[in-house]
């Protein structure tokens, strides 16, 4: 990893990031922290079974869940299962619940008539507006159609003991699985919220958590020095207490569009307070150079740039030799386009640096699901430790309420209208 900071003045923070790294367990929703070096075969193997069940009785796998209870498990699908068609052995795993589009609810139903669904409704509080709705309208799509048996295809994730959502579980039989009272939304997706919908997809989950678990062991170093993902918070909060008030994270693959998602509620949701912290924004490589590219080379110094770069992607492409050379690429033609994204990201950090975008690298062996899982815990490790330099809690998210409550009492007032 490097970038235009100097290594000596990032090592001034090495105190102040031991005091913050002894201090983080004091939060509550720290579960995440250790979860990864826990031994979870038993769940897993319980995700593994239901999973299989799954694809065994279904064509589609319909997800209900908005932010951390859907984010995560969108992220590892697009990124490690095929851009067309279906991964061998996974089935289709669709998303609902995250908007309040009528429409694509409504689509999404006439989809489903020829095909065999379950659903997983995932939900940590239980009561969120957006997948309660799309839930009331698939549990009363799925008992049209199953009759009795729909209870066995209905999964859901939520909390052991509370919320609305539990309790509907209890009352109708369905099966569960718990989100951590000490994990938060964003920080969830390597629990069931996140496992059971990508093992659906044809995930290795346990590869996933391997990495996670390498990660876990590697970044539990205090020491600023000889933990990367603290030096990436520290470089962060550097660039931010410069002037800088724009992240753009960059990455090279087309398939982890939806990883930039994740990666923007973690970032945004848990350091955008008390009208502070670094905007996320997220560009993919290099389709949004020829969209944004002349911004980021010549507009407003606001923005540093993150590129996020995986060495090896499977099923890469070399170009072809072509003798008629009528394009001139020949001279290509012995090198893979992932080669080749190398080194537009190479001349990309090089044109950028030289435009004043101060650029962090982050770098990857391989686009799998061990080094996807590893990349996980790594950037929720440097958000707690981001946040808790900007001096805010990384953990709750209570600007979210304001936004509920008008719409509530919005909604209250034409309840009473009407
Ligand atoms: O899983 P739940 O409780 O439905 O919450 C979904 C999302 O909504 C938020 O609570 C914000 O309202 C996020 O933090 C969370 O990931």
């Amino acid at each position: 990893m490097n970038c235009s900071l100097d290594d000596s003045d990032i090592l001034k923070y090495k105190k102040r990031v031991q005091a913050i790294h002894e201090t983080l367990p004091q939060y509550a929703l720290t579960g995440w922290v250790d979860s990864p070096l826990q031994d979870h075969d038993a769940l897993l193997t319980s995700i593994e079974r239901v999973s299989s069940e799954i694809r065994a009785c279904a064509d589609v796998l319909v997800v209900v869940g908005v932010g951390g209870s859907f984010l995560g498990a969108r992220a590892i699908q697009e990124a490690l299962m095929p851009y067309f068609g279906l991964a061998k052995g996974g089935i289709e795993v669709v998303y609902v619940g995250l908007n309040m589009s009528g429409a694509y609810i409504k689509e999404l139903l006439a989809y489903l008539d020829t095909k065999q669904v379950y659903v997983n409704v995932i939900s940590k509080s239980g009561g969120t507006m957006e997948p309660a709705l799309a839930f009331r309208v698939m549990r009363l799509y799925m008992e049209e159609r199953y009759g009795e048996k729909v209870t066995e295809r209905i999964v859901v994730t939520t909390d052991a003991e509370k919320g609305i959502l539990k309790g509907i579980a209890d009352e109708a039989g369905y099966r569960q699985f718990v989100i951590p009272s000490d994990i938060g939304g964003r920080y969830s997706v390597l629990t069931p919220v996140g496992l059971l919908p990508v093992a659906v997809a044809g995930v290795d989950i346990r590869s996933l958590m391997d990495g996670a678990r390498h990660a876990a062991t590697e970044l539990a170093e205090s020491d600023l020095a000889y933990n990367d993902a603290y030096k990436y918070a520290v470089m962060r909060h550097m660039l931010y207490e410069k002037g800088y008030t724009i992240e753009l994270l960059a990455s090279f693959e087309p398939g982890l569009n939806k990883f930039h998602e994740w990666w923007k509620q973690l970032f945004g949701e848990s350091e955008g307070k008390e009208y502070k912290g670094l905007y996320p924004s997220t560009v993919n490589f290099s389709t949004d150079l020829h969209a944004i590219g002349q911004f980021i080379q010549e507009g407003s110094r606001v923005m540093f740039e993150t590129l996020l770069h995986f060495h090896d992607i499977e099923g890469d492409l070399a170009v072809p030799f072509d003798a008629r050379n009528e394009d001139g690429l020949n001279y290509l033609s012995n090198r893979t386009f992932n080669e080749i994204n190398a080194i537009s990201k190479q001349g990309t950090a090089l044109a950028h640096a030289e435009g004043k975008v101060p650029v962090i690298q982050l770098e990857l062996p391989k686009l799998d699901a061990y080094h996807l899982g590893y990349l996980i815990y790594f950037f929720m490790k440097a958000c707690a430790m981001s946040a808790c330099l900007l001096e805010v809690n990384p953990f709750d998210q209570p600007g979210v309420e304001a936004y509920k409550r008008k719409m509530l009492e919005l909604l209250k007032e034409e309840k009473v209208a009407k």
